[in-house]
């Protein structure tokens, strides 16, 4: 069975960047292009460690509670992820092996449930061994270390096969217990830093998981064993230093290159009668059966989402071999455990055979010399098996490299006619991000600026409404303090009308009192008068007097009782002397009505000052609400900022990429100038061993082939010399057309704000309200033109400079041309022949030199004017777009002056932003 290769891509870091090359999902390479490698599944970025333990690792745990063995080999690169997914992070990112205790826990609670109900019987016992393999030295991770660490060695015997002695090996009863015990071990890692770094990038942590299964009243179990192993960082698989280590005696890197040794000796040999060396290191004699023997094995490979492509490159092989590797798991009831038994018996036997040991003991006929070089023979090869696997290995590095170099070398001359237009996209596209950014701060700066002003709008109405409700509040306090004033007064007023009462009741009582004993005298003086009539009656009767002359007691009777009826009439009654209800209500209106007119004012006071604020409150309110509203208004707009600096600063990073490729691709640039320069010196020293070889032999035939020679040379040099040219002319027309452009648009905003003061001034506006004049709007020639127009024309000079000195090479060599045939005419003796090569040597190196160095001269300094001119434009833009902002500012101030209407306003602005697109 193929050991299946699975593949987990760890989320991205900030600022690392994504740099695997990927295809269908499922496929990695390092570079575009490929090789690519499929994996069987392929875990993207977003998939939790449950998805991978439910999509890969879930169905090895069934294979496993059904008597098979099962390894999980977990790899990567160090901080790809590789102890997160065995072990996980915190209470809440469960690792692999805790979902796998768990998931195996419920299997068996759920069988033995089943078994129970089918009342069949089915004993297990589960148990863990964990321990870590570092520098070639294995510790049991599963006691406390007391002293140093514990530590354990490999056995081998026929019933066990490779095992550990001594090693701690825990019952485990439910799956909380199993993971408490394994975070424990894991805690125990070894956390040494050493020269070849942390103990975690070099060491393998083993958790392995053995069930014994016994069904019915059988006495053979079934065993199983799951390995979970955490391999070492797989970048050590390409250093160097771990070659040179492990000559030198290292362990560092032993363990993983055996084992790298070891896969590729099993992919190259499918068959099972294969023989594969798994001794050279601990981890792979450990491994033995989970890479190549009784094991349903797979592998998940951990995956940085960035990575060097070289360290991609080492994985993807790694990656390719292990998928290569054949297994054969068989479920391991009693009767395959006997035979694998008998199996490694046989094999144990053999190896004692074979051993060195047999050989001296069992094989008298040698003598001491022969068994010594046996020996010596056995070592040698063994070291030459070894010496040839690494050359293999690093052959297979080369040839990967060598591929590598050819491919980007057939790139490189590409790149390289692309990197002057890149380079000028690049600027391009920064000049526009600079524009889109300066576009996007206005807007922002704007937005705040209005978003300021609301505020200060607010909190200035949220003053107002403060101060009134303070202004009614002191008027409810003088209120308040009438009122009390008022009370004392009702309160005065009301004990004087008690005092009142009083001497209002007694004296009606006095009077009462008068009226009754004058009635009484009344009715005394009535009973006097009468009994005086009657009196003088009988004194009239008796004197017998003139009725008419006597008095007549009739009439004293009568004057007597008008007197009593006058008295009794002009009796005052109690209600006469206290006033009809109405006066009262007359002299209460009166006493009351300040106290009635108060209350009154203040209720409606109370009325006024409740509604005046309700209407404040409900006021503040709106203005707490529009606050607040503004507020989360003016967050937004924060976190838009921020948004958009995040962006910029993503841009900037992109740009600062762009320029390191650009950097990259400059000292390839010089790369090509050396090589060329090395094409030069070999071309003349071409000619002077030509010159040399064939200046004993005269004649026509030998001039032309050396004109030849040399007119291709020089060929070669005009033509890169004017791809050159054509570049740079290239890039200098496009700055200067850019600039025409900026120098257009910036004419044609000032055209526009000539016209609105122009207007401003015919409608007769202060001069002083005008804003600035033109003149000092005006970029000076030194700030646009001349310093962009001098670098341009400097740049040309160059140019020219650079066509004159190629022209001036031209027709030295022309006339050096009509010279050496002249001279060859007239000189006929080979020393003066050979004078003349030698002065054409020297001519032609010294040109060589000094062309390629005015080249490089000349290339670095256009490179840096280059560099200057973007960035001057960039200066110019960023000068233009303030300046616009100023114009726009004032445009507006103009504009609020003349009080244009909304369409012309409008048509305006949208004129304005015309030119500004322009
Ligand atoms: N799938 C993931 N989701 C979230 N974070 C992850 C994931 N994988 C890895 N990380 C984080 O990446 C960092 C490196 O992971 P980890 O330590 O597991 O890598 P490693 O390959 O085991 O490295 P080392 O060899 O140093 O132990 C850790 O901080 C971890 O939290």
């Amino acid at each position: 069975m193929k050991l299946q290769v699975l593949g987990r891509i760890r989320p991205m870091y900030r600022g690392e960047g994504v740099a695997l090359h990927r295809e269908n999902d499922t496929k990695i390479a390092a570079r575009a292009g490929g090789p690519f490698f499929g994996f069987l599944e392929l875990h993207s970025e977003k998939s939790t460690t449950y998805d991978v333990f439910k999509t890969s690792v879930l169905s090895l745990v069934d294979v496993f509670v059904n008597g098979c063995n099962t390894g999980l080999l977990i790899a990567g690169e160090t901080g790809s992820g590789k102890s997160f997914t065995m072990a996980g992070e915190g209470d809440f990112k469960a690792g692999l092996v805790p979902l796998i205790f768990d998931q195996l826990f419920s299997i068996l609670a759920k069988e033995n449930y089943r078994a129970d109900v089918e009342s069949k019987r089915i004993q297990s016992r589960v148990s863990l061994q964990m321990f870590e393999v570092y520098n070639e030295v294995i510790r049991d991770l599963l006691i406390l270390p007391i002293g140093s660490r514990p530590t354990v060695d490999i056995q081998e015997n026929a019933i066990q096969g490779v095992h550990l002695q001594n090693i701690t090996e825990l019952s485990l009863n439910d799956s909380t217990q199993a993971k408490a015990q394994f975070i424990q071990g894991w805690g125990r890692r070894t956390e040494l830093s050493s020269d070849s770094g942390l103990a975690s990038h070099n060491s393998a942590i083993f958790c392995q998981v053995l069930l014994e299964r016994i069904y019915g009243n059988g006495k053979h179990p079934i065993k199983s064993r799951f390995t979970i192993v955490e391999l070492p960082g797989l970048e050590n698989l390409g250093e160097d230093t771990g070659y040179s280590a492990l000559w030198q005696g290292s362990q560092a890197n032993k363990s993983l290159i055996t084992l790298s040794q070891v896969v590729s000796s099993l992919a190259g040999n499918p068959s099972p009668d294969r023989v594969i060396n798994y001794n050279n290191s601990k981890l792979t004699r450990l491994l033995q059966e989970e890479l190549g023997g009784n094991c349903n094995t797979r592998a998940l490979v951990c995956l940085k989402p960035f990575s060097k492509p070289d360290t991609v490159g080492l994985i993807v092989q790694f990656c390719q071999k292990l998928s290569q590797v054949t297994t054969f798991p068989i479920v391991n009831d009693s009767s395959a455990q006997s035979l694998l038994t008998q199996e490694r018996a046989k094999l144990l036997i053999l190896r004692q055979q074979t051993s060195l040991g047999s050989v001296m003991s069992s094989v008298p006929p040698y003598g001491p010399d022969m068994v010594s070089d046996i020996r010596r023979l056995q070592t040698e090869n063994l070291v030459l098996k070894d010496q040839n696997e690494r050359l293999q290995l690093r052959l297979d590095q080369l040839s990967n490299k060598f591929g590598h170099v050819a491919s980007t070398k057939t790139d490189l001359s590409q790149q390289l006619l692309l990197s002057e237009e890149e380079k000028l996209k690049v600027s391009q596209s920064l000049v526009e991000m600079q524009i889109e950014n300066n576009k996007i701060k206005e807007e922002t700066e704007a937005t705040n600026f209005e978003l300021t002003n609301k505020i200060i709008m607010l909190e200035n109405q949220l003053l107002e409404a403060q101060n009134a409700s303070d202004r009614h509040k002191r008027a409810a306090k003088a209120a308040k303090e009438q009122l009390k004033e008022l009370e004392t007064d009702r309160k005065d007023l009301a004990d004087e009308y008690v005092v009142l009462k009083t001497n209002y009741l007694a004296l009606t009582n006095e009077h009462k009192r008068e009226c009754s004993r004058n009635e009484n005298l009344a009715i005394e003086l009535l009973n006097l008068v009468n009994s005086k009539a009657a009196l003088m009656r009988q004194v009239l009767i008796l004197t017998n007097a003139d009725p008419a002359h006597a008095d007549d007691p009739n009439a004293e009777i009568a004057r007597i009782r008008a007197i009593i009826h006058q008295n009794s009439s002009g009796k005052i009654k109690a209600d006469e002397i206290l006033g009809t209800q109405r006066d009262r209500e007359v002299i209460e209106d009166r006493l009351f009505a300040s106290q009635r007119k108060f209350e009154s004012e203040i209720n409606r006071l109370k009325v006024d000052y409740g509604d005046e604020h309700k209407k404040y409150e409900n006021r503040m309110n709106a203005l707490m609400k529009e606050l607040a509203d503004t507020r989360v208004l003016a967050r937004e707009r924060q976190h838009k900022i921020s948004e958009l600096n995040a962006k910029l600063i993503t841009l900037r990073g992109e740009k600062e990429a762009v320029e390191t490729q650009t950097n990259r691709l400059q000292h390839k640039v010089k790369d090509l100038g050396e090589d060329f320069r090395a094409r030069l010196v070999k071309y003349v020293e071409d000619i002077a061993e030509y010159v040399d070889k064939g200046s004993g032999v005269p004649g026509q035939q030998h001039e032309k082939k050396m004109r030849d020679y040399v007119d291709n040379m020089l060929k070669d040099i005009r033509r890169s010399h004017r791809e050159r040219e054509d570049q740079l002319s290239q890039a200098a027309q496009t700055f200067k057309k850019r600039l025409q452009n900026t120098v257009h648009s910036y004419e044609q905003v000032l055209i526009a704000y000539r016209n609105l003061r122009q207007t401003c001034e015919a409608r007769g506006f202060d001069r002083a309200d005008l804003g600035p004049d033109e003149y000092e709007l005006k970029l000076g020639d030194t700030e646009i033109q001349s310093s962009h127009l001098k670098e341009l024309d400097k740049a040309k000079t160059e140019l020219n400079r650079a066509k004159n000195e190629l022209d001036a090479v031209k027709l030295r060599y022309g006339l050096f041309g009509d010279d050496k045939k002249e001279n060859l005419g007239d000189l006929n003796s080979i020393s003066a022949r050979s004078d003349l090569w030698a002065a054409l040597r020297k001519q032609l190196r010294e040109f060589t030199l000094n062309t390629q160095q005015q080249l490089e001269q000349e290339r670095a300094r256009l490179l840096s004017e280059n560099q200057v001119l973007s960035q001057q434009l960039k200066e110019s833009q960023e000068y233009i777009d303030s300046h616009l902002v100023r114009y726009k500012q004032e445009i507006l101030r103009l504009r609020k002056m003349l009080g244009m209407s909304e369409t012309e306003a409008s048509i305006l602005t949208d004129r304005l932003a015309k030119i500004r697109k322009k």
